[in-house]
């Protein structure tokens, strides 16, 4: 079988770029799926004797690929194209996806290279093939169906349907990046969105034991939902021991401040681990406003210690879109599994941090020190 594949982004990169990046893509492929690859003047190939439900499998879920075509092909010859169309009609009739009693149709056609006749020409003769074999109505503005044709110097692909893929850029294209990575909703999907941006991802969990359950078998399965995604890049995962710090924090700071220090330590954590993995940035799920903590004084007063970039690539989603990407990716079900909450949360969790104030109760908790103690806790989980 072939298909086309059709990526988005990359096509409009320099010449050498768009060559690493299309390397890039076809070994991502290729991770899950046998297959080869012919570029054909800036049309990716993929051929490949897989099952068609596989080879929808792993396009489904490679970033890079913009949409893609189950095609047949031929030489381009208008007695072949026409052999090809009277062959591949009657099994589109056959397997349900053309009915030309109830549905109009429409052949559109695309050239590159030197030929004796225009696409128009050509979509005009293809159509006429198509109606001495099934009789169906034209619609040229709104067709129920629609034969392509796509003529490449001397050969020529015909598809009947164009499948949206996700789009982005191939996961390991970019660099790394460290995501925190909770228990719940927000922060697989975040994790989601930067393997769309092609970088690779290390999940770090913060075990707020004997504060929270131990969640760690449910972000272990989160990582490999996420994997499904980064074919080509193994997601790393790893967990740290964040209760003796959180302990010490509770003990030593204004019980208000719990959360903003619980989130400022989290992101020194992971600036600690990014700079051990080669890592450019840390991620995680936040919404502005969505939670008590999440308050733009907050973001600012939790950040403030962390010198590497922080990104937030929910920042501006509701709670409701959230949820739809984790639901179409499949992390939800298992985010919702409950969990508990977390029994450090003051009563009255400061929503506007000064910073200022921030600074000093950092100082007085000695916040770095306790924080060298929980770098030594970090631990790889194999999942
Ligand atoms: N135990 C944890 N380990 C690692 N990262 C965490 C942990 N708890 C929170 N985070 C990070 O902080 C972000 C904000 O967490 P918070 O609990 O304030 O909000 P949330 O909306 O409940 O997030 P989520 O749905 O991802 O749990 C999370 O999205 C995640 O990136």
């Amino acid at each position: 079988m072939k298909y086309i594949v059709r990526y988005g982004e990359i096509g409009i990169k320099s010449p050498k770029i768009r060559r690493k990046f299309e390397n890039k893509l076809i070994q991502n492929i290729q991770t899950d799926l046998s297959c080869e690859f012919q570029n054909d003047q800036g049309r990716l190939i993929l051929i490949t004797d897989e099952e068609d439900d596989k080879v929808n499998e792993v396009l489904q879920h490679v970033f890079g690929i913009v949409s893609y075509s189950k095609i047949v092909e031929t030489i381009t010859d208008k007695e072949k194209i026409a052999q090809l169309i009277d062959k591949l009609i009657p099994k589109l009739i056959e397997n349900g996806k053309f009915d030309p009693e109830k549905q109009t149709f429409a052949v559109k056609c695309r050239r590159v290279g030197n030929h004796d006749f225009t696409s128009q020409e050509m979509a005009g003769y293809c159509g006429s093939v198509v109606i001495k074999l099934t009789n169906a109505k034209v619609n040229l503005s709104n067709p129920d169906f629609t034969l392509y044709v796509e003529v490449r110097e001397n050969k020529t692909y015909i598809y009947y349907e164009k499948i949206q893929a996700l789009g982005g850029l191939p996961v390991g294209s970019q660099g790394r990046v460290i995501c925190l990575i909770s228990s719940g909703i927000d922060s697989p999907v975040a994790a989601y969105e930067m393997l769309k941006r092609g970088c690779s991802i290390t999940l770090l969990h913060c075990n707020n034991t004997p504060y929270t359950k131990d969640t760690l078998d449910k972000v272990k399965q989160q990582a490999s939902n996420l994997q499904k995604y980064s074919l080509g890049s193994k997601v790393k995962l790893y967990s740290v021991e964040f209760g003796k710090y959180l302990k010490a924090v509770i003990e030593n700071a204004p019980p208000r401040m719990t959360c903003v220090l619980c989130k400022s330590g989290m992101y020194q954590i992971a600036e600690y681990l990014a700079h051990k993995q080669k890592a450019n940035a840390i991620v995680d799920g936040s919404s502005i406003g969505q939670v008590a903590s999440q308050t733009l004084s907050n973001l600012e007063a939790t950040r403030y210690h962390c010198r590497m970039p922080i990104f937030s690539p929910l920042i501006s989603r509701d709670k409701i879109e959230i949820e739809e990407i984790a639901k179409k990716i499949g992390t939800y079900d298992v985010s919702i599994i409950p969990d508990g909450g977390c029994s450090a949360v003051p009563k009255h969790p400061e929503t506007h941090a000064n910073l200022q104030l921030v600074n000093e109760i950092v100082e007085k908790i000695d916040q770095k020190e306790l924080l060298k103690e929980v770098e030594e806790t970090i631990v790889k989980i194999d999942f």
